[in-house]
């Protein structure tokens, strides 16, 4: 069995910022925990905006707190993101993440997992790690 508490992880190098600072990725379940998924608690700060077109991973996001919205780039539609509401990426959909009045904690999967040093390039992609 595995515990673990996120204030271990914050401050740590589990704890990846996004380039130009629009979020906080704390990793809780990385791909050397074997469970076939990554887990990591993302803080998306109020007002920022990010580019995000995971290629090649599938990625399921919770909110638990704050507010936002989440731009489909392909159909155009935004939808209102707050406390319950969950996204799936299935189809590795092109967003645009819009931070709202408040930071949101998001609960995020990802599959494949995360080795725990990915961090977005240009594209809003993260590569594949095979080491
Ligand atoms: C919601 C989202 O995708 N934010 C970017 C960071 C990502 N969730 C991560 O935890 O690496």
């Amino acid at each position: 069995m595995i515990i673990r508490n996120i204030k271990d992880i914050i401050g740590t190098d589990k704890e990846v910022h996004a380039k130009d600072g629009q979020w906080s990725s704390r990793r809780m379940l990385l791909r050397n925990d074997n469970m076939g998924f990554s887990f990591h608690e993302t803080i998306v700060y109020a007002r920022s905006k990010t580019h995000i077109h995971y290629k090649n991973h599938l990625e399921a996001v919770y909110c638990v707190s704050g507010n936002g919205l989440i731009e489909d780039l392909k159909s155009g539609k935004v939808y209102e993101i707050y406390d319950g509401i969950m996204y799936a990426l299935d189809k590795h959909d092109e967003h645009i993440l819009h931070g709202g009045t408040e930071d949101m904690r998001l609960i995020c999967v990802f599959n494949p997992p995360l080795v725990g040093t990915e961090n977005h390039d240009k594209h809003g992609v993260y590569p594949i790690i095979n080491e």
